[in-house]
């Protein structure tokens, strides 16, 4: 089947160490700019150095990428995959080149974070546009990108099938905690100031969470929305309760607690080393029954989900005809990045 306008999609994702050599020049990239002093990424380092310096997320990308081009092949749709990285190699500005090289104009990014945030989509645009004119192919690359899907249902339904399933295991009474990555109070309410305090980004995660819980039928669960992962000076608000201040909170009144990392798309290290170590040492701490639920990674409803969103741009869906299980949604799209002059331009 013929992918329409376009030629290619971009997995854009965050990128991550592959050996203790690769921790700090990592750190470096993820911390550009804010002169941090290598002692001090040091001291964030400990996660990373305890798992051999090696981050999971680097490989649950090459996973994904592999199951986007079999569901792809599947469908019959001509659109092949590459992946650049915003901190890590395969850097975007390899992928640029990659897509530019094969003959691609016009691509379609597939960025690895559901909501908007800054962190998760502002700076992968910024990243964009500096890669188009680094690497001289503004005019040579028109880059879109697919709808931040934080209630497509590719996305939401796994999250409630795992947590039925965990709740169908808990005891009477165990308490849902959806957990998303902390970010600071500013950052917050300007991702969408017109959605209140905590802006487009918590108003998406709260609206995420009751459609999590009505596909799961479970929403006479008690739950609370939590924050993972802050970092920075202290003095500087950030989303809270942290997750493990939430767990202390309510040790005692609840029996345990079910863990639903719906920030995130995978569970790479943020998700390993804050709620697999930490969070749930908390709980056990307490003698809570507690369980982290996966997250989709290469879930086939999930990748599913993702060619859908594909297809949306392909195929020019109309956005109100585009699914979504809150009535936030279906989120607006982004005007595309780069200028790919039209045949017309170039034969002129
Ligand atoms: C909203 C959000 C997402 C979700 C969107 C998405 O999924 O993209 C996300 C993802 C990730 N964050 C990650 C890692 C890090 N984030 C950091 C720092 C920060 N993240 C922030 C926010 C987010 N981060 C913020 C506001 C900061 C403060 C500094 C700043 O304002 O930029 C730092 C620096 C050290 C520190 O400050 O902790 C590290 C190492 C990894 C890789 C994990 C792995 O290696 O497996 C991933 C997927
Ligand atoms: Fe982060």
């Amino acid at each position: 089947m013929s992918a329409g306008a376009y030629d290619a999609i971009l997995l854009a994702s965050f990128g991550g160490p592959e050996g203790q050599d690769d921790v700090i020049p990592f750190l470096r990239n993820v911390t550009r700019g804010k002169g941090i002093p290598d002692e001090r990424l040091e001291e964030v380092a400990h996660h990373y150095r305890a798992n051999g310096g090696v981050s999971p997320i680097n490989q649950q990308n090459r996973d994904l990428k592999a199951a986007l081009e079999a569901e792809l092949e599947a469908r019959g749709i001509d659109l092949p995959v590459v992946w650049g990285n915003r901190n890590w190699a395969p850097y975007f500005d390899e992928a640029f080149r990659e897509l530019h090289e094969a003959g691609h104009r016009r691509v379609i990014a597939l960025i690895t974070s559901a909501y908007t945030s800054y962190s998760g989509v502002g700076q992968y645009r910024e990243d964009f546009d500096r890669t188009l004119d680094e690497t001289g192919l503004r005019d040579e690359l028109e880059i879109s990108r697919i709808r931040e899907f934080f209630d497509h249902p590719g996305f939401i339904g796994p999250f409630a099938t795992n947590l039925r399933a965990a709740l169908d295991r808990a005891p009477e009474g165990t308490h849902v905690m959806f957990v998303t990555h902390s970010i600071p109070t500013a950052a917050a309410a300007a991702s969408g100031p017109e959605h209140g305090e905590g802006g487009a980004y918590v108003a998406q995660h709260l609206a995420g969470a009751e459609a999590i819980l009505r596909e799961a039928g479970a929403t006479d669960a008690p739950w609370s929305l939590v924050y993972q992962s802050r970092s920075g000076a202290p003095h500087i608000p950030w989303l809270e309760p942290d997750i493990n201040d939430a767990i202390d909170e309510l040790a005692g009144a609840v029996p345990g607690v079910i863990i639903v990392p719906f920030g995130f798309i995978s569970d790479h290290m943020e998700v390993m080393w804050d709620l697999d170590t930490e969070a749930v040492e908390t709980a056990t701490g307490h003698g809570l029954h507690v369980e982290r639920i996966p997250t989709p990674g290469v879930d086939p409803v999930f990748v599913s989900g993702l060619v859908d969103l594909v297809l949306e741009r392909v195929n020019e869906i109309p956005h109100a005809e585009r699914p979504h299980l809150t009535d936030l949604g279906p989120w607006p799209d982004h005007e595309p990045q780069g200028s790919v002059r039209s045949e017309a331009a170039q034969s002129a």
